[in-house]
């Protein structure tokens, strides 16, 4: 749905996104992950055509050009600070981008905002601006929404519900390009997962697939932990010291059975140990190895 090829992002002459490629399947959640200026701001800028760049940038196979924003009349953004008049009511707010005021009537509804969109915005809390910037993103039925911190500001339970309405607006065959820095928000609602670090793309992966990386290691017990500990660092296995017994990367778990078998010592139990996600996270941004889709 979302199709982004080699784009380069300049500011002034600084390039700022590096030949950055991904790509986002219709109804997808995908969440645009980085440390504080990777790149995910302007990522977003570029593919509502606000910044220079070079590369391919399609949306529903149509071309984004900086000239000719006709790709984007179905993608709703809320990026940095919702662009509000102040001095206008949240409704005569939405009203200046509506189609239709049942398209307002709906946002409104689902946002759960009628009992302060009628008044003056300047009025309005940190949170009921935030919610007023989701609804102009979410407002006349966009095909793609790019969100750029949406839970800024929001309390438990408009997070709650901003997190129901984006998977119910997914399900209903809409794109989402989410950023957040809060990695367990997004883990309750993303099915994909871009992760970009110094302007590059390090990883495009649907969150299934990443979920499998994080099964890397076993912990185990033996009946004799300290001469099982000579006997790997002998043969140059990396192990590590956890609570009650030992833990080894799986590539090695053959091996080690082998060796423990070979020596007589006993294998007491064995279970095998994800790392948590942002941990496999910070790992892949360390490592920064590129992993395509
Ligand atoms: N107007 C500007 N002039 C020069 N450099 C800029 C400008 N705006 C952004 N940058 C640089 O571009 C890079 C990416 O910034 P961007 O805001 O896209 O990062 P981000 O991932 O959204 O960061 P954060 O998580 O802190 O919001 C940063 O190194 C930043 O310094």
């Amino acid at each position: 749905m979302l199709t982004v090829q080699a784009m380069t992002t300049y500011i002034g002459h600084k390039q700022i996104i590096k030949q950055g490629s991904f790509e986002v399947a219709a109804g997808d959640i995908a969440g645009l992950i980085g440390p504080n200026g990777a790149g995910k701001t302007t990522i977003m800028k570029t593919i509502l055509g606000l910044m220079v760049f070079t590369g391919q940038i399609q949306i529903n196979h149509q071309t984004v050009l900086e000239q000719d924003h006709h790709a984007l009349a179905k993608v709703g953004a809320l990026i940095e600070h919702p662009a509000i008049y102040p001095f206008l009511t949240g409704w005569d707010n939405l009203r200046l981008y509506a189609q239709t005021a049942a398209n307002i009537q709906t946002v409104v509804t689902q946002l759960a905002m009628t009992t302060f969109i009628r008044q003056k915005a300047k009025d309005y809390s940190l949170g009921m601006k935030q919610k007023l910037g989701i609804a102009l993103a979410l407002l006349n039925q966009p095909e793609l929404v790019l969100l750029d911190e949406p839970m800024n500001g929001l309390d438990i339970e408009a997070t709650i519900l901003v997190r129901k309405i984006i998977k119910q607006y997914a399900r209903n065959g809409t794109t989402f390009l989410i950023s957040s820095h809060i990695l367990g928000e997004l883990q309750k609602i993303m099915t994909d997962v871009i992760l970009v670090n110094e302007g590059r793309i390090v990883l495009n992966q649907p969150v299934h697939k990443l979920n499998q990386l994080r099964q890397q290691r076993c912990h185990f017990v033996t009946d004799d932990i300290p001469t099982t500990v000579k006997l790997l660092q002998a043969q140059k296995i990396p192990i590590k010291s956890v609570h009650d017994g030992l833990s080894i990367d799986r590539g090695y778990l053959f091996q080690v059975q082998d060796l423990l078998a070979a020596h007589n010592l006993h294998l007491l139990a064995l279970s095998p140990y994800d790392i948590s996600f942002e941990q496999l996270i910070v790992r892949l941004l360390t490592q920064g190895n590129g992993v395509g889709r």
